[in-house]
């Protein structure tokens, strides 16, 4: 009877909003959330937004992927309008883009819409470090730069790959706990 009702079960919707600086992989990162792997071509510049729908843990996501080169926060406000996710993707390897990024994710954790939404920080291209193409900022650095620690917002920072997968679906599970 478990195994009856539990295959019943409809999946749950669920709206999560990618966001960040434009080149550091969000685009890339949805792949793996719906692939399980990493596209064959570097993916093209977003210019406005992709949408995509894909299940996973029990919901039906619907993905908003904010292209980075767009910083209209009136177009912003229509993605996170009913969002129950933020991911937050940040190029590990770009220190110099660091406290950008900060200004930005502070910007859209200002919007009211925001008030409650969990909020996953993926610190991207880890990989770069773990091939020895050059050296990425820690989680510890990347915490105390975006300056998180005294926000409301429920919060959590896993590093993440869109080349090997690592940290992606860890980071979504925990996006999506509670929805
Ligand atoms: N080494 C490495 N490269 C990555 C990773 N993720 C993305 N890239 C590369 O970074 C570049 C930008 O990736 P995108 O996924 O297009 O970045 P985006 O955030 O969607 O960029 P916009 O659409 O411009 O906002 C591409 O050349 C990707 O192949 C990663 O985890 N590791
Ligand atoms: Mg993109």
């Amino acid at each position: 009877m478990g195994i009856l009702y539990s295959s019943c079960v409809p999946n749950r919707d669920c709206k999560i909003v990618i966001m960040g600086l434009e080149g550091g992989g969000k685009t890339s990162i949805i792949n793996w959330m719906r692939e399980g792997k990493a596209l064959e071509e570097p993916p093209q510049v977003t210019y406005s937004f992709n949408y995509f729908e894909c299940s996973k843990f029990g919901y039906n996501m619907k993905m908003f992927d904010i292209g980075g080169t767009d910083r209209k926060t009136t177009f912003w406000r229509h993605f996170l309008s009913g969002a129950h996710g933020l991911i937050y993707v940040v190029d590990s390897s770009n220190f110099t883009r660091l406290s950008e990024a900060r200004e930005q994710l502070h910007k859209i954790l200002g919007f009211e819409a925001m008030h409650g939404v969990r909020t996953l920080i993926l610190a991207n291209k880890m990989d770069l470090q773990d091939r020895k193409i050059c050296q990425v900022a820690s989680v510890e650095l990347i915490r105390k730069e975006l300056g998180l620690d005294n926000s409301f917002h429920q919060w959590c920072i896993e590093p993440c790959s869109a080349v090997t997968g690592e940290g992606i679906m860890t980071g979504l599970r925990w996006a999506v706990q509670g929805v």
